[in-house]
């Protein structure tokens, strides 16, 4: 069985003054029927971890750099967000990929040292708009999982979240066929690579315009294991629905 997993993705949103949200959703959600986590800006790693002690919520990073620790001005490494209380870390986000020019190479060589150090890793894929216009979304997925996914010794630390291009901020959101096609696609190329059995422990998140209002509905997608949720990520009182939502799909 998977544990389904709602997990927020503040991108560059938040400052002191936001980690109330943490403390809210700890008070909502005492004994949660799924993983919670928050990635907040790394600014706000170690305050956020502190202010979750205690809680059944995680905290996870947006990056992480490949190398343990050298010269590298401005970035942070793997250790570096256990370090600050992270349990897990988000890589390879469409974001990164356009502002960054992360290649799958690159997120790959991040998702090994995140899991070397122990990390959840966060693999995001997805397509563009021309990408599915042209028909190329299947294709896309594939080469972005082939590339960017390490070899595992085991499927628990992975999580694959499917996060359109289009979908990211939009309000725009795949039908739950689209949905359905993208993610029993990547379980599938998942267990040819890795096996039955480790394929099928990687949790498979949706991401893109997740909200109260459509939850439920994504969530009964099969091989949707919970979601990447930005903007609805960053009050409880947008998130707490959508973890409730994926508490009753479970
Ligand atoms: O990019 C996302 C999460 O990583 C999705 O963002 P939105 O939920 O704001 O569309």
């Amino acid at each position: 069985m998977r544990l389904k997993l709602a997990a927020g993705n503040w991108k560059m949103n938040g400052t002191g003054g936001d980690l109330h949200v943490l403390t809210e959703l700890a008070q909502r959600h005492t004994h949660p029927a799924c993983e919670l986590l928050i990635c907040p800006p790394a600014t706000l790693l170690h305050r956020a971890a502190q202010a979750v002690e205690g809680a059944e919520i995680a905290v996870g990073g947006q990056d992480c750099h490949p190398q343990g620790n050298g010269a590298y001005t401005g970035d942070i490494s793997a250790q570096m967000l256990i370090d600050a209380g992270a349990s897990a870390v988000i890589l390879g986000h469409s974001e990164r990929r356009q502002y960054h020019a992360e290649a799958d190479e690159t997120v790959c060589a991040k998702a090994l040292a995140a899991q070397a150090a122990g990390l959840t890793v966060i693999v995001c894929v997805g397509e563009s708009l021309a990408q599915r216009e042209a028909a190329e979304t299947l294709q896309v997925i594939a080469g972005q999982i082939a590339g960017s996914v390490p070899d595992l010794a085991s499927g628990n630390a992975l999580v694959i979240a499917y996060e359109p291009i289009w979908a990211i901020g939009t309000g725009l959101v795949p039908d739950t066929g689209q949905i359905a096609e993208v993610h029993d696609f990547m379980r599938t190329r998942l267990q040819d690579r890795f096996g039955a059995e480790i394929g099928g422990q990687i949790r498979l998140l949706y991401g893109g315009s997740v909200k109260a209002t459509n939850a439920e509905e994504i969530f009964a997608v099969p091989n949707v294991d919970g979601a990447l949720v930005g903007g609805a990520s960053l009050t409880a009182a947008d998130f707490s629905p959508i973890v409730r939502a994926l508490e009753s799909s479970t």
